[in-house]
């Protein structure tokens, strides 16, 4: 029942490229059909031998026979799997691109937290995976199955017991197929999930080469590596070797249908029921099956592995996607308002619990508090990376549901420490504020944000390209292009996760520039771990636990927050 439904479901994801997939199943089926004639064409020979025919052109006949079936035979397999290939090859690139298209409606948090190795292993690696299902199962099996029904009539038509017997392996053979089969797709799910464990960790450990060299982890990080790539290994081989008695049973028995044909035929020779010619045809055309059978049979591992794959595909199209109205909206004032949010990343695990506050719009605020007490939860929430299911976030006394996900999302801008340059010029990189934005417009804004001068002496002044993940430039450097591209999109609201932290004296400067700048006339919400950085800010929230445990000003808090008077105490005497 479920395998059937993963076929139907494979099916929808074939849609558009469903009548060629059909074609092709039309054409290797008819493949099979004339590919029995050169065996019927031998059984023909042998009996006209047999039977001392002298009749030339009879022999010529049945030669010509064979080989036109032969010749269509390997014409049609051809013909079915080169369109099958070009249907199947549209459908896997349609798939990916519809699960590349629902990646941006994902909640930003969802794609942050999944490793990017496991996206890039259901993308790319498993939908190549559906190649064969879809290429050579469909058409190859589906002829494959045909063709032993048409041995069979025809082997009733010569002697119905024979076209019985030559079916007598086959329930012996399912028989230890389906006790192979019956936890295949389980086993092939489980392969699935350790081989992805081992892809995520291999990613990981890539991007993280350089921490892992300099905190002298090699060994350790390498270890758990190996750890995965043998847990894999390992799993492989349990399995298989658990199948291998079943897997080699069946694919010894099912495809030997002369077990019976043979001696019992010979006993219905013998007694005169049947005719030699008819003996030597039934055992010619059991050849025939055998090959049929066999090709089938290599399909069946490939079958089920049909619901793990659509499953997987699955998991990325079905994924939860935020839910927002996509009618176009005016917000009039950037005043925000969280009502009872209480939030959680994992059922069960409640981060923020019952959380109201209020920012105006135009004022600069801040969170601080104890690291891990939600502050960037918050400030994420506020940005529109997830969706609240308990209480209400409002911008402009809209509720956040009202508002276009993209719109939300031209209304903030978020700088964090760990912002993302693109492997493309300088220039791209900061005109992703504004796609429209020219290239002075460019200019003049790297200007404001205080970076132009550096980027005026690169190799290619704005035509540089920053390499992976900006790695060609300094911290400092790309700090700053993070912050001119947050200026060129001069989003309303400017959220930013304490960028200066950890700089050296010079750059945190230049930064703190470049920021006053960005902030200019702006909503402002700082994630301050520095509090003499934020101490003038019109309000300050103290973030613990998941609540709000105190706001006001820098000097009402000192008197009326225990925590912000301890944080203030740290954050001065770290910085005497
Ligand atoms: N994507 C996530 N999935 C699951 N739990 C998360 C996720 N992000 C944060 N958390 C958890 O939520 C809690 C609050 O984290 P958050 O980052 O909001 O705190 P914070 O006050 O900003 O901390 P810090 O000052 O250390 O940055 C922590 O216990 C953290 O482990």
């Amino acid at each position: 029942m479920k395998k059937e439904n993963q076929f139907k479901k494979l099916m929808i994801l074939a849609n558009n490229h469903r009548s060629s997939l059909n074609l092709s199943v039309l054409l290797a089926s008819l493949g099979v059909i004339f590919g029995i004639l050169p065996f019927i064409s031998g059984g023909k020979i042998a009996e006209g031998l047999i039977s001392n025919d002298t009749d030339k052109n009879y022999y010529i006949l049945w030669c010509l026979i064979g080989l036109l079936g032969y010749a269509l035979k390997t014409l049609l397999y051809a013909w079915s799997l080169s369109i099958s290939h070009k249907a199947t090859f549209s459908i896997l690139a349609d798939i990916r691109i519809k699960m590349i298209e629902k990646l941006p409606k994902l909640s930003l948090g969802t794609i942050s937290e999944t490793p990017s190795g496991a996206f890039k292993q259901k993308i790319v690696d498993q939908v190549e995976s559906m190649e064969s299902p879809l290429a050579h199962m469909f058409p190859e099996m589906t002829a494959n199955l045909l063709g032993p029904v048409f041995v069979f009539l025809y082997l009733l038509f010569v002697d119905w017991r024979m076209g019985l017997l030559s079916l007598v392996s086959f329930p012996i053979g399912m028989f230890f197929m389906v006790s192979v089969f019956k936890s295949y797709g389980d086993n092939f799910a489980g392969a699935m999930k350790i081989g992805g464990e081992m892809n995520s960790s291999l990613v990981e450990y890539v991007n993280g080469l350089e921490v892992i060299r300099s905190y002298n982890q090699t060994d350790k990080t390498y270890k758990k590596i190996t750890d995965k790539v043998y847990a894999n290994a390992k799993y492989y081989y349990d399995w298989m070797t658990k199948t291998q008695f079943g897997m080699s049973m069946s694919k010894a028995i099912t495809p030997t249908t002369l077990l019976a044909i043979l001696p019992l035929g010979y006993i219905f020779y013998k007694n005169g029921s049947l005719s030699l010619t008819g003996y030597l045809l039934s055992i010619i055309l059991s050849f025939s099956l055998q090959g049929l059978l066999n090709t089938m049979m290599r399909f069946t591992t490939i079958g089920a592995q049909v619901g793990t794959l659509v499953e997987n595909v699955e998991s990325v199209l079905n994924a939860t996607e935020q839910i927002h109205s996509e009618e176009k909206i005016v917000i009039k004032n950037h005043d925000i308002e969280l009502n009872n949010v209480s939030f959680e990343y994992e059922d069960g695990q409640e981060i923020l619990s019952d959380i109201s506050l209020q920012i105006k719009e135009g004022t600069k605020n801040a969170f601080v508090g104890l690291s891990g007490g939600g502050k960037s939860t918050i400030a994420k929430l506020i940005a529109g990376f997830w969706d609240v299911k308990k209480g209400e976030i409002k911008m402009g006394d809209i509720p956040y549901e009202n508002i276009p996900l993209e719109e939300l999302y031209d209304q903030v801008s978020f700088v964090s420490q760990d912002n993302f340059l693109f492997d493309d010029t300088v220039r791209e990189n900061i005109r992703m504020g504004d796609p429209k934005a020219s290239d002075k417009e460019v200019e003049e804004i790297s200007k404001k944000a205080g970076c132009h001068e550096f980027i005026s002496h690169l190799e290619n002044s704005y035509e540089t390209r920053v390499g992976k993940q900006g790695e060609s430039l300094s911290g400092g450097e790309r700090q700053r292009i993070v912050i001119a591209r947050a200026m060129l999109k001069n989003a309303p609201i400017v959220i930013f996760d304490e960028a200066t932290a950890y700089m050296d004296p010079e750059n945190e400067y230049l930064i703190q520039n470049s920021l006053n700048e960005l902030i200019k006339n702006k909503t402002v919400i700082v994630i301050a771990h520095r509090l003499y950085t934020i101490k003038d800010s019109d309000k300050i929230f103290v973030v613990n636990n998941g609540k709000i445990e105190d706001s006001g000003k820098h000097e009402d808090l000192l008197n009326s927050s225990e925590t912000y008077k301890k944080l203030w105490k740290t954050s001065i005497g770290k910085e005497d």
